[in-house]
């Protein structure tokens, strides 16, 4: 059976009048990776503070581990908070050795890690540099390695893709992905879905401080109308032909073609549509089920207007 080691119940949260978390409730499962997304303002980091008991909610309650978050259960968490920002003058090898010690690491382990992590952070060499030395996108690589090098059970990462390029995104789903195979516990946040999408075995979503969505990725891409592209030689006019089966817009025309596309309504399905174009004669130059992403899902639930934000930043 699956133990909830992070409970928010009912959890609130105001700033100067303006609510910023309302009656989030939501449980993180061991050894799952969650995904806590939603636009920018949307009340995550806030979340996040308040998981860790670096805030408290005006009202509703947190239990980590089973208790309140009390300093002694944070040896057993790992968390990257959104402000970056290491000791510039220090060298890589001691900022990582300095926070391994901080959660109880002996010297000689907290540094044979780091070295080791440097590595499989692909960050060889860097160990004796100072960190004011390191690009922006390795700063952060080295501020990840100090929030993993004591192993903790729970890891907590605060937009932890932000501000890496692509290469480096790939890199740290890896290492996501590694942690929990390790039977690591993730929670992260973001506003860029494909993360979520490629990572997450469940997904919170939140929107102007409410949980909107609380499932599977599965489930959340189940909540988006399912679409199929018809693309037509002929001059059928398929928002008749296919009327009951969904709904139907037509789009811009392709090399002369019409392209139409369906909304399926519940309990139809693809090959209900092909059947009917089939059957009336329509020939088709493509006939596309469209695959949903979660970013569509995300739309869908949480509305075009409130995910103007987080298109900012695509991977
Ligand atoms: N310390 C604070 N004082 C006042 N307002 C705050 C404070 N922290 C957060 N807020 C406000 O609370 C709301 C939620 O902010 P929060 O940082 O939790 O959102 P977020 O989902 O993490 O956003 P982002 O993706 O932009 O980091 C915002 O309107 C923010 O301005």
């Amino acid at each position: 059976m699956s133990e909830t080691i992070l409970e928010l119940s009912n959890v609130s949260k105001t700033f100067a009048g303006k609510p910023a978390v309302r009656d989030v409730s939501f449980g993180v499962q061991r050894g799952r990776i969650t995904g806590f997304l939603g636009p920018n303002g949307a009340g995550k980091t806030t979340s996040l503070r308040m998981s860790l008991g670096i805030l408290t909610p005006d009202s509703g309650s947190v239990s980590l581990f089973g208790g309140k978050p009390r300093p002694a259960a944070l040896d057993r968490v790992g968390f990257l908070p959104e402000e970056r920002g290491i000791y510039r003058k220090m060298k890589v090898i001691d900022v990582i050795t300095f926070f391994a010690r901080l959660k109880g690491v002996g010297a000689a382990e907290a540094r044979k890690r780091g070295l080791a992590m440097l590595e499989e952070f692909e960050l060889p060499g860097v160990a004796e540099s100072k960190v004011k030395t390191l690009s922006k996108g390795m700063a952060q690589k080295v501020q990840i390695i100090s929030t993993l090098v004591h192993e903790p059970e729970f890891i907590i990462l605060d937009e932890p893709f932000s501000g890496l390029d692509p290469v480096n995104q790939n890199a740290l789903e890896q290492i996501v992905r590694r942690q929990a195979e390790a039977g690591r516990t993730v929670l992260f946040s973001t506003h860029v879905m494909e993360h979520a999408e490629r990572l997450c075995d469940q997904i919170v979503l939140v929107a102007k401080g409410r949980k909107v969505f609380d499932g599977s990725v599965k489930d959340a891409l189940g909540e988006v109308p399912r679409r199929v592209t018809v693309e037509v030689t002929s001059e059928h006019d398929l928002s008749q032909l296919l009327a009951g089966k969904g709904e139907i817009a037509r789009g811009e025309p392709v090399d002369g073609n019409a392209v139409w596309t369906v909304d399926l309504a519940s309990g139809t399905d693809a090959q209900d549509v092909l059947k009917a174009c089939v059957d009336s004669g329509v020939k088709l130059a493509r006939f596309e089920p469209v695959r949903a992403h979660l970013h569509d899902a995300f739309v869908h639930l949480v509305g075009a207007s409130a995910t103007a934000n987080a298109e900012t930043e695509t991977v």
